[in-house]
C-alpha cells in the first residue's frame, strides 16, 4: 500500500495526462479486503435476468491480467482476477445464457451471451490451476474481497494495440499503488506451474 502523497501524486499526473484507466479498482490506490470475509454473489451487467454466480469463500492470487482473453471492464487495460476453488463456486441463476468463449483454451471463460461479462473460467484439462475457477469479483456488490497483490501480464496489452513506448508510465503506475509488475504470472505462480510440469516430466519418463 501506498502513503498518501504518492497516491495525490499519481491521481494529479493521471488526471492532467488523461492517462487511460488501468482498472477502476487500482486507478485510484487499493483498497485493502477483509480477511475473515466469506463470499458473495457476482452477477453480469445484464439489466434484467442477469446471469448469478455464488461463491462461498473469498478468492486468492487476486491480481491484475492484461492478457487479450480475460474479461475487462469498459475502458480499462487490465482485467483483475483471482481464484476459487471449484467446489465453492455454483451457478445460481439464469445458466442458459451462458457459453464458452474460446472451448480452446485452456482456460474455458464462461461468459453471458447477452452482455459478454465473463462470470467464470474453469480448467477441464489436466493444468497446475486444475480445480480453481477465476473470477472478477468486481461483478460482486460486496466489498471485502481480496485486493490485487501484482500485475501479470504487463507487456500484453502492446499485444492489443498500446504505445510500447507508454509501457515502463503503466508499470510505475502499478508500482505507485504498491503492485509489482510481471509479464507473466508472480513468481510463486510461476514456480507451481514448473512444478507441476517437473512431476509430469517425471511421470512421463517413469513410464518409458
Ligand atoms: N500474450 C497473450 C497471453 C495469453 C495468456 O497466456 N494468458 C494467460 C493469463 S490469463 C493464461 O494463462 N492463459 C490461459 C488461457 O487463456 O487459457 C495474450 O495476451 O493473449
Ligand atoms: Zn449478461
Ligand atoms: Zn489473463
Amino acid at each position: 500500500m501506498t502513503n498518501l502523497p504518492q497516491r495525490i501524486f499519481t491521481y494529479v499526473r493521471d488526471t492532467f495526462t488523461m492517462a487511460p484507466s488501468l482498472h477502476p479498482s487500482i486507478d485510484n490506490g487499493i483498497k485493502k479486503g477483509d480477511a475473515n470475509f466469506t463470499g458473495g454473489k457476482l452477477y453480469c451487467h445484464c439489466p434484467s435476468n442477469k446471469v448469478e454466480v455464488t461463491l462461498g469463500s473469498n478468492v486468492l492470487h487476486n491480481h491484475a491480467c492484461g492478457c487479450s482473453k480475460c474479461w475487462k471492464p469498459k475502458s480499462a487495460l487490465f482485467s483483475v482476477v483471482g481464484v476459487i476453488p471449484t467446489d465453492k463456486l455454483s451457478v445460481t441463476a439464469n445458466k442458459q445464457k451462458l457459453h464458452i468463449t474460446d472451448k480452446s483454451a485452456a482456460i474455458q471463460r464462461n461468459a453471458c451471451k447477452e452482455c459478454g461479462v465473463h462470470l467464470f473460467g474453469r480448467i477441464e484439462v489436466d493444468h497446475p490451476f486444475k480445480g480453481l475457477d477465476f473470477v472478477h469479483t468486481e461483478l460482486s456488490d460486496k466489498s471485502g474481497w481480496q485486493e490485487p497483490q501484482f500485475a501479470a501480464f504487463v507487456s500484453s496489452i502492446i499485444e492489443q494495440g498500446f504505445d510500447p513506448s507508454q509501457i515502463d508510465g503503466v508499470r510505475s503506475r502499478f508500482n505507485s499503488v504498491g503492485l509489482e509488475t510481471y509479464d507473466v504470472l508472480s513468481p510463486p505462480l510461476m514456480d507451481a506451474i514448473a512444478t507441476h510440469t517437473a512431476a509430469q516430466k517425471n511421470k512421463t519418463s517413469s513410464k518409458l
